[in-house]
Formats: structure tokens, sequence, C-alpha cells
């Protein structure tokens, strides 16, 4: 059903316009963040990230990137505080990545990305009915992004990436209860926050993100796991290897960047 999106030379973001005019909005992520520029606002209170009575429900590849799913039938997980008016409901968790050895991160930082970057996703369900209306509106999700950057193993990481042969092929999914996305945190929550969109089509102009100032450490082994997925399902011929699944910094526009205290 019809030319489907991708991050190859023909379908990657920078002919993701034609489909989605809106890639070329006023509110498009991800961007470079520049600490010296960001301002710094005294009315930013801490967030509070409410998890210990999440319910993680599968893992899934879903032809773009691997996905941890949550139970969100009720407020037993959210984010709150910082820059949100209501707490935010957790739906799900992802990653984005590069090839070996080079750049995976969506945002940058002052130029610099890391090797991954990690967006914790939670939606409005005090002001929407579903995720899906949430998604596509302008205080509707609000995104955790933690950048990863290559070290000694991470302590908890093993739990996704032992799950990853389960989930090789675009499509696959299978049970993944008991996780909690607490253990991926680092250990400041200090942060970055402005206006902007999914970082994928439809690219909806629809996400406050909140993205962490201190990374948390992965080893290269790791994040080798990850690039055994394939953007392909396992019937399809082309076998592609997934891996440089983001996209690059957009422009700032008319907006700023605050910084939490
Ligand atoms: C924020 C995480 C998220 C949500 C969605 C996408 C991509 C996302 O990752 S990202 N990197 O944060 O932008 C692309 C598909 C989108 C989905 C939000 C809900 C939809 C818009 C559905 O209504 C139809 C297509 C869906
Ligand atoms: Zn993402």
């Amino acid at each position: 059903t019809g030319h489907h999106w991708g991050y190859g030379k023909e379908d990657g973001p920078s002919a993701w316009h034609r489909q989605y005019p809106v890639a070329k909005g006023n509110r498009q992520s991800p961007i470079d963040i520049i600490p010296n520029e960001a301002r710094r606002d005294s009315t930013l209170g801490p967030i509070f990230l409410k998890y210990d009575q999440c319910r993680s429900l599968n893992i899934a590849n879903n032809g773009h990137s691997v996905v941890v799913e949550f139970d969100d039938s009720d407020d037993r997980s959210v984010v709150l505080g910082g820059p949100l008016d209501n707490p935010y409901r957790l739906k799900q968790f992802h990653f984005h990545w590069g090839g070996k050895g080079c750049e995976g991160s969506e945002h940058t930082v002052a130029g610099v990305g890391y090797a991954s970057e990690l967006h914790v996703v939670h939606w409005n369900a005090v002001k929407y009915k579903t995720y899906n209306d949430a998604a596509a509106a302008p205080d509707g999700l609000a995104v955790l992004g933690i950048f990863l950057e290559l070290g000694d193993d991470h302590r908890w990481l093993h739990m996704i990436t032992d799950a990853l042969y389960m989930v090789k092929f675009k499509g696959s999914a299978t049970d993944f209860k008991g996780f909690n996305p607490k253990c991926l945190l680092p250990s400041s929550l200090h942060y970055w926050t402005y206006l902007g969109s999914l970082t994928t089509p439809p690219l909806h102009e629809s996400v406050t993100w909140i993205v962490l100032k201190e990374p948390i450490v992965v080893s290269e082994k790791q994040l080798g796991m990850f690039r055994m997925l394939q953007f392909n399902g396992e019937e399809e011929d082309q076998r592609m290897r997934m891996e440089n699944n983001f996209r690059p910094p957009q422009n700032l526009k008319e907006r700023i960047v605050r910084s939490s205290n």
C-alpha cells in the first residue's frame, strides 16, 4: 500500500517531505542542542518518573526499530513535572543507533552525536482518549530522550539484547514481562526540553521532548547486538541489517531550548 519510508538513499529522511510535507514544518525533531544557547528556566522543576508499577508486555521489531510496549490502561506508570502540565502515561520505549563505530543518536549536543539514543514514550491520557489521538495533538506526547555512549557493559541492557534474537525480522514480537525502564536511566535527571515532533513519519508535531543531559554507558558488544536485527520481514529476499535508523538534526526555526536547573 503505497511507497513505504525507510532510512535508505531513496526512501530516507531527505525524501520523507514528499509524502509527509510537515517534514519541513516549524517544530521538527531531532535538533542539535547547543548547551550555551539553552535558556536556564527557574520555573522548570524536576521531572518525576513513576515506573514502579509499570507492566511491560512485549518486545517487537516494527521494521524501523525494536520497541518494548507497556500496559497503558491506567495511570500506573507516568512521567510528571518539568515542562508538563499533567502526568503522561508510559506507552513504549525504543532505540535509534548507527553502524559499527559511527554515530547513531538523533539529537546531537553542540554538533556531537552519541552512539545511540533511547526514546521513552508517554502520552497525555488526561486530555486525550487514545494514544493515537494524543500522537496527533500538539501537547499529546512526552518523550524522554536518553543518550547511549560506548564504554563498559551496561549491567541491565542484556535483558533487552538477550531477547533480540526472538525479534530479528520485521513483524516479529515476543512476550517481555517484568522489565522496568528505570534501570536504563542515568544518575542525573537534569534535562533540556523543547517542543518538537515524531522523528519518523508521519512526523506529527506532537512531542514535548525531554532530553537528559547525562548519557548511559553501554558496550560496543551490546550495541552490536542491535545490528543483528533486520529491517526486512523473514519472507523478504532482500536482507537489510537494521542500523543507522536515525533522522539527522532539523532546523530549530523560532524555537528555544530550555534547561532544567
Ligand atoms: C513517540 C514515539 C513514536 C510514535 C510513533 C512513531 C514514531 C515514534 O518514534 S519517535 N522516534 O519518538 O518519533 C511513528 C508511527 C506513529 C507512532 C505514534 C502513533 C501513530 C501516529 C499512529 O496513530 C499512526 C502512526 C503512528
Ligand atoms: Zn524514536
